[in-house]
């Protein structure tokens, strides 16, 4: 045997003896939790769309593994209802579940760990590359992460091991450095995605292009022509059960300090170096630098209760939330960043459960042009509106001349709604798009470890007084558009303007009526002739 044939001979018995690998055989996705909600309303489906589409490597296997005593077919009869699996899919659905397997096992016992690594070499091989998903309750997200890395990761070199965390990052800003110290010792940067899923959504991931890619907007993209940015969550569903997660945390934390600042840190980043991960994290973090910390004179909050006309309970109804409990489901905040480009605008951020629609927005809202020449009150002030959700949607509102023999100015749109302008659209779900940049190890999209630092500089502060001060949330009832009354106050105070509703032929975002000016008819009358 020659030389170079021994050598490779013993090269292959190396990596049958998992001692070194030179490239993985296969990839194998561990899911941590997989009895839960998230579980089986997003990660398995997800996986299984993106198995189905052949996104994924062709040697991928699953394995689920929590405390429960399950079995591959309960998880998939647990995830069935979300898997939106058609007839003709069906042969393709058994394939994937045969990809599956299940390991029973504690979060914190050592052996546990040592047993489904022993698992993974044994029924796959390991050459494997590893993607751990952490869909624990973050109490776990320690111990699981500890025992990982002790017993658990692919050692060799030209293997990778991911591990994706999902939030909450901690519940302040001590807390989540505890996580993160933790974490850090454990795993370099690069294998730790902390996954924000608003971050895989369409219209967020839009912002840069829209931004960057077009020479109209940047230079009105300042504090010279923009008077507030409003950035929307708005659902129109409670807590329903949910409760205990909720109440522990709030819509604070829920949604504001995560969601919506990242998208708020994107419409006000400056243009990133390329678009590398990195380059892009720099920016946002600069921002979040930027930011004042949230004071409690620069918030909002509401707690829904009962809509008895409409049957609908208030949130101290909900069986899972503890009596007499103060908090906030809906807030809406007034965040600066104190930089050249932004001073004195305020970004309002708002979110609220059990409110009049579903939908997730950006309104950039423009400062009053010099309408001298028109009638006072003719002309309302241009926005630019990025609808996240539902129906996808960038929107202009801009006056224009009424069309006609009259000269009377009206508002209008520019509008490039998704699914009129894209024919055959099919927009993959935001886990599809995160799931996918963690295999490939893109980290665009996930958070870094000194962005959520920041994040929870800015609302530690609010969080921790409204706590320690026990601030009673105002109520609102069950529907309403805009939280507690105090909330359009409050926005007023901030020079958001509210106009009028302005005509929109085609039904909006399917949340309302279409609305119709009183005055239109009245108003296309030509001129009177002196
Ligand atoms: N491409 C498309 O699909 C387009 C759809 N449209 C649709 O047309 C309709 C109107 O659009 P638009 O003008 O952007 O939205 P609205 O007129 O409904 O609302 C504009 C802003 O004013 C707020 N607001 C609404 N009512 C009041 C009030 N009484 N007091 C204070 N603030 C208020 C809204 O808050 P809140 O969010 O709480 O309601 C929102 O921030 C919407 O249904 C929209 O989806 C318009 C253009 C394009
Ligand atoms: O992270 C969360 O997001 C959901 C809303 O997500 P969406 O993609 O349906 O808009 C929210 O209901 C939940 O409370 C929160 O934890």
């Amino acid at each position: 045997m020659s030389d170079a044939s021994l050598e490779q001979s013993l090269k292959l018995l190396r990596e049958e003896a998992g001692m070194v690998c030179h490239s993985a055989s296969s990839h194998v996705i561990i899911v941590f939790g997989a009895s839960g909600d998230l579980a089986k309303k997003k990660i398995y489906p997800t996986l299984w769309w993106l198995f189905r589409d052949k996104l994924l490597p062709s040697n991928t296997h699953f394995v689920g593994y929590s405390r429960s005593n399950l079995t591959v077919d309960n998880l998939r009869s647990n995830a069935m209802p979300y898997l939106n699996a058609k007839d003709s899919e069906w042969t393709q659905l058994d394939e994937f579940f045969k990809r599956n397997s299940y390991v029973q096992g504690s979060y914190d016992k050592p052996e546990d760990f040592i047993r489904l690594n022993k698992f993974i070499v044994d029924n796959f091989s390991a050459c494997s590359n590893r993607l751990f998903y952490l869909a624990t309750p973050p109490s776990q997200f320690i111990s699981v992460a500890t025992n990982l890395k002790a017993h658990c990761t692919a050692e060799s070199d030209g293997l990778w091991n991911r591990l994706i965390v999902e939030k909450p990052f901690g519940k302040d800003l001590d807390s989540s450095e505890v996580l993160a110290k933790h974490l850090s010792s454990l795993f370099s940067e690069d294998q730790i995605y902390r996954i924000d899923h608003y971050l895989g959504k369409e219209m967020v991931q839009n912002v840069v292009v829209l931004r960057f890619a077009n020479r109209v907007f940047s230079p009105l993209w300042n504090r010279d022509n923009i008077a507030n940015v409003v950035v929307t969550f708005k659902e129109n569903f409670g807590t329903e059960g949910r409760g205990g997660y909720f109440d522990e945390f709030g819509i604070i934390r829920d949604v504001m300090q995560n969601h919506l600042l990242q998208i708020l840190c994107l419409i006000a980043m400056e243009r990133p170096i390329s678009m590398e991960a990195n380059d892009i994290r720099d920016e946002k973090v600069k921002v979040l630098r930027c930011m004042r910390p949230l004071s409690l004179d620069d918030v909002v909050v509401g707690q829904y209760v009962a809509d008895p006309e409409n049957g609908k309970p208030g949130y101290l109804d909900d069986p899972t939330v503890p009596a007499g409990s103060i908090t906030p489901t809906y807030a809406v905040a007034a965040l600066y960043v104190d930089n050249e480009r932004w001073q004195g605008v305020p970004f309002i951020v708002r979110a609220g459960k059990a409110l009049n629609e579903k939908k997730c927005e950006v309104r950039i809202q423009f400062k009053d042009v010099i309408a001298d020449i028109l009638p006072s009150g003719a002309v309302h002030r241009n926005e630019l509106v990025l609808r996240v959700q539902p129906n996808e949607a960038v929107y202009m509102k801009l006056m224009t001349k009424r069309p006609g023999m009259g000269f009377g100015a009206e508002e209008t749109e520019l509008d490039l709604t998704y699914n009129r302008r894209f024919t055959d659209l099919k927009l993959p779900d935001a886990y599809e798009r995160l799931l996918l940049d963690v295999l490939v190890g893109s980290q665009i999209n996930f958070v870094r470890t000194d962005e959520l630092r920041e994040a929870w500089r800015v609302f530690t502060p609010a969080l921790h007084a409204l706590e320690s001060q026990r601030v009673a949330p105002h109520p609102y009832p069950y529907g309403v558009r805009n939280g507690p009354p105090q909330s359009d106050e409050f926005m007023r105070r901030l020079g958001f303007t509210f106009s009028g509703q302005y005509f929109y032929p085609h039904g909006g975002s399917g949340a309302g009526p279409v609305k119709q000016p009183s005055d239109r008819a009245a108003d296309s009358k030509p001129p009177k002739v002196a």
